[in-house]
């Protein structure tokens, strides 16, 4: 007899941001929704609502792409009053020097295969910032409680995987003593982060994957946190059923 799951997960990237739509090297900057961001936000809180979610608690980055698409999924459910926390490491990957570039531009400037190279490989690194850059998140008041040695210049997705897993594991995890069901609403790179772990992905399987905007993706657990078949998409709303 199989026992029904009794945790479940629900992993979303945020709607479109303002510099997906441009096509920069976003990162840690602070960039808000595009219109079709928000719209995409709200389209994932109706399918989460119609899938009848209830969610527990949600966590999130500290940047308002993600904050955002958070509030309109729990306003769209309802489910405002729901604890939330917010974590640095839950961020996207830092881009370093790259962070407000033109991805196109900088493929005319660098060569197309240096672009992919900086976004899809796991272990390289993006051109760091240097001394004196605004861009440092040692500058930024959020940041103020890191320890100086956690504060990135620029991180390669094994960076990101490196900071956001103990996350998963230190606060996530014991979240689910109290919690079924868990909302993350992140980024593109801290849910590859996650991804990666929980399917077991290699590290060359991992960098091929693409994480869509607006797409709540449901993984259902046992009691022991085992993972029980296979992630599903939250119903699309588009179709009519009768
Ligand atoms: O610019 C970024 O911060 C990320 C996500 O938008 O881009 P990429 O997909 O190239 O890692």
């Amino acid at each position: 007899m199989t026992k029904s799951p009794n945790k479940t997960l629900v992993l979303l990237r945020h709607g479109q941001s303002t510099w997906n739509l441009e096509n920069r090297f976003t990162g840690w900057t602070d960039v808000g929704l595009s219109q079709h961001g928000h719209d995409e936000a709200v389209e994932a809180g109706r399918r989460l609502l119609h899938d009848g979610l209830k969610f527990d608690i949600a966590f999130t980055s500290v940047l308002k792409r993600a904050i955002k698409t958070l509030w309109l999924v729990l306003e769209e459910m309802d489910q405002m009053w729901i604890p939330v926390h917010r974590s640095w490491r839950l961020n996207e990957r830092h881009y370093g020097a790259l962070q407000g570039e033109s991805k196109d531009e900088m493929a005319e400037r660098v060569g197309a295969d240096q672009v992919l190279r900086w976004r899809r490989s796991f272990d390289v690194r993006p051109p760091l910032l240097t001394e004196g850059d605004k861009r440092f998140p040692g500058d930024d008041r959020r940041y103020a409680s890191l320890d100086p040695s956690q504060l990135p210049c620029g991180e390669s997705l094994k960076d990101t995987i490196e900071r956001a897993l103990p996350y998963w594991h230190n606060t996530i995890v014991p979240a689910f003593a109290s919690a079924d069901t868990i909302l993350i609403v992140a980024h593109g790179n801290t849910l590859r982060a996650l991804n990666k772990y929980l399917n077991g992905l290699s590290d060359e399987k991992v960098v091929g994957l693409e994480v869509p905007t607006g797409e709540p993706v449901v993984y259902h657990f046992d009691h022991a946190l085992r993972l029980q078949g296979l992630p599903t998409f939250a119903q699309s709303m588009s179709g009519c059923a009768h």
